[in-house]
């Protein structure tokens, strides 16, 4: 059988470095191009490039991502700073390009996709819920992806459920000292020298706390859910967001 030829841009960087080891060694992939700052797309098409992993900066992922789908380049996306505008502009690109797909995981780990998911079925049944991410100081955004994203789940269920906005009697607060408010929860950033990547999702309500955990002790830690996006991107044309539409959680 043929390997599938993946290519990693912004292959220097922390996560793509891991990336470029993980497919190097996967069996049914042949790494074909490692891309950095720099360096020209057009590799991608020279290379014969058939999926393309993109792991680099908020600014510099559209581009890539214009350049991959203008080419029919299937993507495996984990870099963050989605916002509704943008995934419309990907969506337009992808719409010209019956057959190609892009997938955006927010969060690569297995346990942060569950996570995300714990916290979607929990949320109707808690008053109150806050989250605290806290990543490592060389991170580029606040809030995380991973938390944005976990807390318009939470807001998208408690809506659902007819849940109206949490009790806060904050009336003088310090700016910032609430966090940034995603979808009516509370976001709070710790950058921290030491930590990789962590979250809690804190439940409350009356005489009980409930809380979800999860902690990303390296980032050898993505790299099955990266291999995993490599694998399943190519039979999924169009956007696919978030790594669960490609992972059996109801089995
Ligand atoms: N979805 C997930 O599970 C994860 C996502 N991330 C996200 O991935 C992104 C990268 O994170 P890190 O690896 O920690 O950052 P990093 O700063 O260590 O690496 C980014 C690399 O991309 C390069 N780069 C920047 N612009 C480029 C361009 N136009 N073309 C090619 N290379 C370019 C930089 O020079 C750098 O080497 C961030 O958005 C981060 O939040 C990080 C960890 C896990
Ligand atoms: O920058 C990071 O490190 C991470 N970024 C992603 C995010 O913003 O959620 C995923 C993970 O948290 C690590």
């Amino acid at each position: 059988m043929s390997k599938l030829r993946v290519a990693v841009i912004g292959a220097r960087g922390r996560m793509g470095s891991e990336a470029v080891r993980a497919v190097d060694a996967a069996e049914d992939m042949e790494l074909v191009a490692a891309l950095g700052r720099g360096d020209k797309l057009e590799t991608l098409t020279e290379t014969g490039a058939q999926v393309a992993v993109e792991l680099t900066h908020p600014d510099a992922v559209l581009a890539n991502l214009e350049f991959c789908v203008r080419n029919g380049i299937h993507a495996v996306v984990g870099t963050t700073g989605w916002t509704e505008e943008r995934l419309a502009t990907l969506r337009d690109w992808l719409e010209s390009a019956p057959g190609t797909g892009v997938l955006i995981a927010p969060n690569f780990g297995i346990g942060a996709v569950l996570t995300m998911r714990f916290a979607q079925q929990a949320a109707r049944f808690f008053e109150s819920v806050e989250i605290v991410e806290l990543h490592h100081p060389n991170k580029a955004d606040a809030p995380s992806g991973t938390a944005a994203r976990t807390a318009q789940l939470i807001g998208d269920a408690r809506h659902a459920a007819g849940l109206g906005p949490q009790p806060d009697a904050t009336s003088s607060a310090l700016e910032g000292a609430r966090g940034a408010d995603v979808a009516g929860v509370p976001v709070h950033s710790v950058r921290l020298r030491g930590l990789v990547a962590h979250q809690e999702v804190l439940f409350g309500d009356e005489g009980e706390i409930f809380t979800i955990r999860h902690d990303s002790m390296n980032r050898g830690s993505f790299m099955p859910g990266v291999l995993l996006g490599v694998r399943r991107v190519g039979g999924a044309p169009g956007l696919t967001f978030g790594l669960e539409h490609f992972m059996d959680l109801d089995g």
